[in-house]
């Protein structure tokens, strides 16, 4: 028998605090039916891990939100990443991951060290209270990645209103969706006019996209789609991560101290943060045929929801799951995703995290909340809006 529910894993509750929702997903079984969206749920590990592996079965071709492109007309062209299938996905997949690939960051990792010190004694310079949401997590990355894709300097601050629009439109048209359409044609063209190659600088991502396109590994159609990719997922992931991390650090003493007495231990504590939070919740495939999910038949055409965080905590697979532990060897979740389009970027993500933590732990002795947090709600991202907090 099919579990069923009720529940909005899109309403304010939920999003607030999704974790008893995520403990009841798991206990109910592999797959429960969403009433009110008439999706399938999916919340433990075993089966996340395997739906993300089999892209044959569960495609990202008609969209990784609740619209299926088969029936709805996608808000704006599909990504030729995220929301393609093998073969379409391939080359650009290619490009990209040879454009972002660990070798090809190791000339941006000084460049990056020098501006997370810079910010971090100015920040301290000023005071030993701020938000951390502007102050850190949004400042840096916007300070490194746009120069790195090699958009010009005016109206960045487009980047994470249109990243917030995006995240919010793989969920349903609720409130949250609502809030922002008005904004989402002129977002979408200021995001689209930064794709073009005349404005991009000669040396950054952007053009490396366009160099491949020379080469003809993409065509010159391709190009301006997979730059918008950057730009699409490049910000307001890392932005909510850093924040995620810098939460984790500053409510758990102990693992703040071993991150000071070892600052390598930057990229073990962004992944294990990344597992923890979580900060890219769920998002959907889409059933290509009927697919068997436990004994549970899939029909073809049907979305799937897949519950990241909830994998995350998944005691099947995770010992003491809620711990943020620094010992844990954090590999293996699926904050990153799994598979085929298992995160391209990460490797920028982890960059951007070792640079501002370890600017932090090497100036800081304590970090604490110093006031009431807020969360930020979205469709997709578990997000912090305030993080008011106190260095010593
Ligand atoms: C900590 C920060 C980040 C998180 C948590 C994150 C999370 C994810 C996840 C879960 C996926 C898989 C989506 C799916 O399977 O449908 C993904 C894919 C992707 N990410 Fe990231 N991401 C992060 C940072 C970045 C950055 C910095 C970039 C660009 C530089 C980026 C670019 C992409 C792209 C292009 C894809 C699609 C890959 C494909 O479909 O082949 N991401 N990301
Ligand atoms: C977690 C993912 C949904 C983040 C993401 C967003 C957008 C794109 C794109 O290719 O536009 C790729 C990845």
């Amino acid at each position: 028998l099919l579990p069923t529910s009720d529940a909005d894993p899109f309403g304010p509750e939920i999003l607030e605090d999704p974790l008893p929702f995520h403990a009841d997903l798991r206990d109910a079984g592999p797959v429960v039916h969403l009433s009110r969206y008439d999706v399938y749920a999916m919340g433990r590990y075993e089966h996340v891990h395997a739906a993300l592996r089999d892209w044959q079965g569960f495609q990202s071709g008609a969209g990784v939100g609740l619209s299926n492109f088969r029936t709805e007309p996608p808000w704006r062209p599909p990504s030729l990443l995220l929301e393609s299938d093998p073969p379409r996905h391939d080359a650009p997949r290619r490009v990209l991951a040879g454009i972002l690939a660990p070798r090809e960051l190791r000339r941006l990792r000084e460049g990056w060290s020098a501006v997370a010190d810079e910010l971090v004694d100015a920040l301290l310079a000023a005071g030993d209270e701020f938000d951390a949401v502007p102050a850190l997590a949004e400042a840096f990355p916007l300070r490194v990645f746009p120069d790195a894709v090699g958009i010009p300097a005016e109206g960045r601050e487009n980047l994470l209103p249109y990243g917030d629009f995006l995240f919010n439109a793989f969920g349903p048209h609720n409130d949250l969706v609502a809030a922002a359409a008005h904004r989402a044609p002129e977002l979408g063209a200021w995001v689209n006019a930064r794709c073009a190659r005349d404005v991009l600088a000669p040396d950054g991502f952007g053009a490396r996209i366009w160099a491949a396109a020379d080469r003809g590994e993409i065509t010159a159609e391709q190009a301006p789609l997979v730059v918008r990719s950057l730009l699409s997922a490049g910000v307001d992931t890392t932005v909510q991560a850093l924040a995620t991390v810098l939460h984790a650090l500053a409510t758990h003493p102990e693992q703040w101290r071993r991150l000071r007495a070892a600052p390598q231990l930057a990229r073990v504590a962004f992944d294990e943060a990344i597992r923890w939070g979580s900060p890219v919740q769920t998002f959907f495939r889409t059933a290509t045929t009927d697919v068997r999910v436990g004994d549970t038949v899939v029909p073809d055409g049907r979305k799937i929801l897949m519950f990241l965080a909830s994998a995350n905590h998944d005691p099947r697979r995770w010992t003491d799951p809620g711990a943020f532990d620094l010992s844990r060897d954090p590999s293996g979740h699926l904050g990153f995703g799994f598979g085929i389009h298992q995160c391209v970027g990460q490797h920028v993500a982890r960059l951007e995290a070792e640079c501002l933590l370890t600017a932090l732990a090497r100036r800081v002795e304590t970090i604490e909340i110093a006031g009431p947090t807020r969360r930020h709600h979205n469709n997709t991202m578990r997000a912090w809006g305030s993080l008011p907090m106190r260095v010593g």
